[in-house]
């Protein structure tokens, strides 16, 4: 059985906790069932000793194929990870989308994607990076009596996503921390719109407003202000076509959306002003979590 699950990048500016869109960089699992428990990886992640002996995907497997058929089999993962981790890209996410997906795939159940989503909720309790893993495209989400309520668009074939990963990581839980214990009603008040009005703009493919609508001020500044340079990109990057340049998630990579005609020369500007950062081109996922028995 092979599973799939796309990489996400969260906020999209002032939409905190709450937007988030599916990229076409993937990991992917391959399960075989196994006279003994064993672990390769590939891609991202592969050098990292606690990945091939406590993997998080392996432990939320367990605990789903456990509870759900009270057996004790043993399996071989093969891991090909392109999501980096702790860059905002959502890895964590995609690991606990595609354990939940995998368990019960792998017992033959098949389990509607609304149901892989609430379930993901008991790890990861704010919506947004969840829920395009799950669907795909472009996600309004928020959480009602542990049940994710979410509007899912279709991303366009003519846009792309550039994406600057820096070659620092920054985890959630920490960058989380960083951030101011309450907002003044003006700041509320401020995303609150912005946040409404991107929205619309996505949903209308009003892209042109994209760059006045992604605004923020709840969380982009505390964090950029750990990597400067981070700035600079977001500067480059609206100078050189990009319809909204945000941080992805809590960082570090900055998300840039273009069009298809701006991506080749966008990203070759920015790896040329930043050649110790990555820069990759990448497409929309429209599907989200995928199953193939
Ligand atoms: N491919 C993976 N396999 C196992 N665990 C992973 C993988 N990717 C991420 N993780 C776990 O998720 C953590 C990163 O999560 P987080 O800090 O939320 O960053 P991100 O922004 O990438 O989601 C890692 O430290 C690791 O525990
Ligand atoms: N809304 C969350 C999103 C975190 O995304 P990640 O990809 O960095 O895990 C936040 O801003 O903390």
């Amino acid at each position: 059985m092979r599973v799939s699950v796309p990489a996400t990048s969260a906020n999209l500016g002032p939409g905190f906790d709450c937007l988030g869109l599916a990229l076409n960089l993937k990991n992917q699992v391959i399960i075989k069932p196994s006279k003994f428990h064993s672990v390769s990886l590939k891609g991202e992640g592969s050098n990292n000793p606690v990945l091939k002996d406590n993997n998080m995907f392996v432990s939320i497997f367990n605990d789903f194929y456990n509870n759900l058929t009270q057996k004790r089999r043993f399996f071989r993962f093969e891991f090909f990870n392109e999501i980096p981790l702790s860059r905002g890209l959502g890895s964590s996410s995609a690991v606990i989308v595609s354990a939940i997906a995998s368990a019960y795939a792998i017992e033959g159940i098949k389990l509607e994607k609304e149901k892989i989503l609430n379930l993901a909720l008991a790890y990861e309790n704010h919506p947004d990076n969840i829920t395009p893993a799950v669907m795909g495209g472009f996600n309004v989400a928020t959480v009602q009596e542990n049940e994710v309520k979410f509007i899912n668009k279709t991303m366009p074939r003519g846009l792309k996503a550039v994406v600057v990963i820096p070659n620092r990581s920054i985890s959630t839980q920490l960058s989380r921390k960083a951030l101011p214990f309450k907002y003044s009603k003006e700041d509320a008040v401020f995303n609150l719109s912005y946040s409404s009005l991107l929205t619309a703009a996505f949903m209308s493919e009003n892209w042109d407003m994209l760059k006045h609508a992604s605004q923020d001020m709840f969380h982009q500044k505390y964090r950029m202000k750990l990597m400067p340079e981070l700035f600079e990109v977001q500067k480059i990057a609206l100078q050189k076509g990009a319809l909204m340049s945000t941080l992805s998630g809590s960082g570090s990579t900055m998300l840039n959306i273009c069009s298809n005609e701006d991506s080749v020369a966008l990203a070759e500007k920015l790896k040329e002003k930043f050649p110790h950062f990555r820069v990759l081109c990448l497409d929309f996922d429209n599907f989200g979590v995928k199953v193939e028995l």
